[in-house]
């Protein structure tokens, strides 16, 4: 083993990491809540400024994920689209089967040179979670409570005011509405029985609603629908968790540009469509399964230098004051509280050791 790939699985390293995410975390939200006075005398550069400060929270995920694990991301699209991507705004829609799938989303985002402005159906819960939750409310991020009577009027309510958004965005839907597992294909392959719909293998049945009121409220803004689906090179399960450890995986990310013109307005048909999208996607998924890869040419948007650049700003910045701190603790410290900090770190990178490298290989569970 390497010095780089050994020093990638020492939980030292990954406390190290997640501290700095953090920290900066926590002092970029600050910065933003510091440019709530700006909204009301300049909201686009309110818009502006926020879409720069998210960037530095997201893009620290993004370089964990193309710098630390080295994960590659193959891009399967026709040329004539991948002239527009990052040019237009869009509405994405991903199949929801990885832990991951948000954070390689985020790497195109990246790549494309929309990650600070992108943009998700999130659950509300989200809008809780401290550094991405509290970033996502300035970035005017769409939430919904999964009750639809409550959900219809503030969805279209939030929707509606990215209509004079000042940047290029990603709008991503994930329709399914939930992370796949067998049980909830299961039961959501009933409600297509009764629904008389044609049976799904690797996608749960999409909930319409959301993606009907989106395009509705986000047509003169959206120029395009971009059906993406996305999968794993040798049956490969990425975690967070494996990343941390410096796990190299292989994403292939299956693109369609659809223009929004060419998608019914009204609800009913709107809804018909996105069945029918979803029954094509599942061909797609199961054409990788079959043969390894997707339709059509691949090619690789580059990685830029930025994602890094800014990880290591905030590295240099945080690092030492937690130095010294180790430090004030060696000197001032019982030999017992040295000791154990010692023993929970050793303890801390075995454990890692097993997530990050013991899964290699794996077959997917959730594919029959
Ligand atoms: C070039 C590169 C291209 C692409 C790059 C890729 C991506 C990059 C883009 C952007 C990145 C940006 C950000 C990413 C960062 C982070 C994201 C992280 C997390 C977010 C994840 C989530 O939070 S997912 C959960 C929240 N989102 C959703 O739920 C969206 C989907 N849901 C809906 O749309 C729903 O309709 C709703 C939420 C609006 C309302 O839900 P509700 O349940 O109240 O109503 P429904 O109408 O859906 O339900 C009733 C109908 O559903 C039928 N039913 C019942 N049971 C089921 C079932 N099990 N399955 C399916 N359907 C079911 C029921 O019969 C009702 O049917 P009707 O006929 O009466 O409608
Ligand atoms: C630099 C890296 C430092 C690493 C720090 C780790 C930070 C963790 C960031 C968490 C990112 C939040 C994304 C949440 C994704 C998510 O939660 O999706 C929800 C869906 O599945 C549906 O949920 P449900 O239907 O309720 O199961």
């Amino acid at each position: 083993m390497g010095l780089l790939r050994l020093l990638k699985t020492q939980f030292l390293c990954h406390l190290i990491i997640c501290y700095v995410f953090l920290v900066s975390g926590i002092i970029i939200n600050f910065l933003q809540l510091c440019t709530l006075p700006l909204w009301g005398i300049n909201k686009q550069l309110a818009r502006r400024v926020n879409c720069r400060l998210a960037y530095c929270i997201s893009s620290q995920m993004v370089a964990m994920l193309e710098w630390w694990s080295g994960t590659e991301c193959s891009l399967y699209t026709d040329p004539e689209s991948y002239k527009l991507y990052g040019k237009e705004n869009a509405i994405v829609i991903l199949n929801h089967n990885f832990e991951v799938d948000f954070l390689c989303g985020w790497t195109f985002c990246e790549r494309f040179g929309v990650l600070g402005s992108s943009k998700v159906l999130a659950k509300q819960e989200l809008a809780y979670m401290p550094v991405i939750g509290w970033m996502w409310y300035f970035l005017e991020i769409v939430f919904c409570k999964r009750k639809w009577e409550e959900d219809r009027r503030t969805v279209a309510q939030s929707l509606q005011r990215l209509q004079d958004y000042p940047e290029n965005f990603w709008f991503l839907l994930y329709c399914e509405g939930t992370r796949f597992t067998e049980k909830k294909h299961k039961i959501s392959m009933e409600v297509a029985e009764k629904k008389g719909l044609p049976k799904l293998k690797y996608h749960l049945l999409p909930r319409t609603k959301g993606f009907c009121v989106t395009a509705q409220n986000l047509r003169g803004k959206v120029t395009a629908v971009y059906d993406s689906t996305l999968n794993f090179r040798n049956n490969q399960t990425p975690t967070l968790l494996g990343m941390l450890n410096g796990k190299k995986y292989h994403a292939d990310l299956y693109v369609r540009r659809i223009p929004l013109d060419s998608v019914p307005e009204d609800e009913s048909e709107c809804a018909a469509w996105l069945h029918k999208l979803y029954q094509e996607k599942d061909e797609f998924q199961e054409q990788y399964s079959q043969t390894g890869r997707f339709p059509g040419p691949i090619v690789t948007p580059p990685r830029r230098p930025w994602a890094l650049i800014n990880w290591l700003f905030w590295v240099g910045l945080l690092v030492c004051p937690l130095c010294m701190l180790v430090l004030q603790l060696i000197y001032s410290g019982s030999a017992f509280t040295v000791v154990s900090t010692v023993v929970l770190c050793l303890t801390g990178t075995e454990e890692g050791k097993e997530e990050g490298g013991g899964k290699e290989g794996g077959a997917k569970s959730h594919y029959c």
